[in-house]
C-alpha cells in the first residue's frame, strides 16, 4: 500500500501570509490604511504566553500593527471587558482576539459577545456565526477555514464528496461544518455519543478530527484514499520523560491507508495563525468600506 501524501501545512500558512502580505501593502499603497491587530490575554498560562508572542511576530511580519494586552490571572471580568470596549472604540484596531481560555471568574461569553462583531477576527461572535450559516459576508473562524485551505491544496473540487467532521465544537465543528456544506459537501457531524462511530467515518472521502481526544482515529476506520485533516494539538508524554505533541488521529497507521493527511504539527496548527491575520486584514478593509481581496 502506498503512503498518503503529507499535506505541508507550515509551506501553506507561509504562502497564506505572503497573500496578507500583499493585501496590507495594497490597503496602504491605495487607501492609506494599516490593519492593526490586538490581542487580550488574561493569565500566565506558558502556552499561551508562547502562542501569542508567535501571533504578534508574525503580525508585524505582514506589516500590521500589533498590540498586546497582558492581563494578570486575577483581573476582573469588568476589566476584561473595559479593555475591549476601548479597542472596541480605537480607530486603528480592526481586529480584537481574546486569547482563551478565560479564568474561571470571568464569563467567556460575556467577554465574546462584547466585542464589535466587525473586529471579531475569531469569527466566534453570535453575529458572526449567523453570518457564516446564512452565507452572508463574515468573518469566519480561522482554524476552520485554515482546514478547508489544506483540503482544496489536495482536492481539486469538494463538490459532491462526503465529508465527515468529528466534533461539534463552536470553535471547530460547527464552523467547518458550515464552511464544507458551502462547498457543496454532503456533511456529517459526529461526536461522542455518534453511533458505531468507526463505520460513519469509514464512509468519508474527507475526514475532519477536531475532537481532543490524543490518537482517537485509527486506520480501520479510513476509507482508502480519503483526505485526513486532523486539527487536534495535544500534548502527551514521550517516550525520553518529556512531552510531544500528537493530533487526533493515529497518524502513523492512517498514513498507510489515507490518499492525503495532515502532520501534528507542521498541519492545521500554522494554518490558523495565518488565517488570523488574514481575517485581521478582511476586517480592515470592511471597516474602511474598502474592496476586500478576502471576503
Ligand atoms: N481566541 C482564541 N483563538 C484561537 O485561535 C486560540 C485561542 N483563543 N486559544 C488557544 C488556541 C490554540 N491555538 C493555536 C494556534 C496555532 C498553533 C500552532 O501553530 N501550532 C503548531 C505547533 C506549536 C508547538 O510546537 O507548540 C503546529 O501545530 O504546528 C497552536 C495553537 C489557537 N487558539
Ligand atoms: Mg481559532
Amino acid at each position: 500500500m502506498s503512503e498518503a501524501k503529507i499535506i505541508d501545512g507550515k509551506q501553506i500558512a507561509a504562502s497564506v501570509r505572503a497573500d496578507v502580505a500583499a493585501e496590507v501593502a495594497r490597503l496602504q499603497k491605495e487607501h492609506g490604511l494599516k490593519p492593526g491587530l490586538a490581542v487580550v490575554l488574561v493569565g500566565e498560562d506558558p502556552a499561551s504566553k508562547v502562542y501569542v508572542a508567535n501571533k504578534a511576530k508574525q503580525t508585524v511580519e505582514v506589516g500590521m500593527n500589533s498590540w498586546e494586552h497582558r492581563l494578570p490571572a486575577e483581573t476582573s471580568e469588568a476589566d476584561v471587558l473595559a479593555v475591549v470596549d476601548k479597542l472596541n472604540n480605537d480607530p486603528a484596531c480592526h481586529g480584537i482576539l481574546v486569547q482563551l481560555p478565560l479564568p474561571k471568574h470571568i464569563n467567556a461569553e460575556k467577554v465574546l459577545n462584547s466585542i464589535n462583531p466587525d473586529k471579531d477576527v475569531d469569527g466566534f461572535h453570535p453575529v458572526n456565526v449567523g453570518r457564516l450559516w446564512v452565507g452572508e459576508r463574515a468573518l469566519v473562524p480561522c482554524t476552520p477555514t485554515g482546514s478547508v485551505i489544506l483540503a482544496k491544496s489536495v482536492l481539486p473540487s469538494l463538490s459532491g464528496l462526503d465529508a465527515v467532521v468529528i466534533g461539534r465544537s463552536n470553535i471547530v465543528g460547527k464552523p467547518v461544518a458550515a464552511l464544507l456544506l458551502r462547498e457543496n459537501c454532503s456533511v456529517t457531524i459526529a461526536h461522542s455519543r455518534t453511533k458505531n462511530i468507526e463505520d460513519v467515518v469509514k464512509r468519508a472521502d474527507l475526514v475532519v478530527a477536531a475532537v481532543g481526544i490524543p490518537e482517537m482515529v485509527k486506520a480501520s476506520w479510513i476509507k482508502p484514499g480519503a483526505t485526513i485533516i486532523d486539527v487536534g494539538i495535544n500534548r502527551v508524554p514521550s517516550e525520553n520523560g518529556k512531552t510531544k505533541l500528537v493530533g487526533d488521529v493515529a497518524y502513523e497507521e492512517c498514513a498507510k491507508v489515507a490518499g492525503a493527511i495532515t502532520p501534528v504539527p507542521g498541519g492545521v496548527g500554522p494554518m490558523t495563525i495565518a488565517c488570523l491575520l488574514r481575517n485581521a486584514a478582511q476586517a480592515a478593509a470592511m471597516i474602511a468600506g474598502v474592496k476586500s481581496a478576502f471576503a
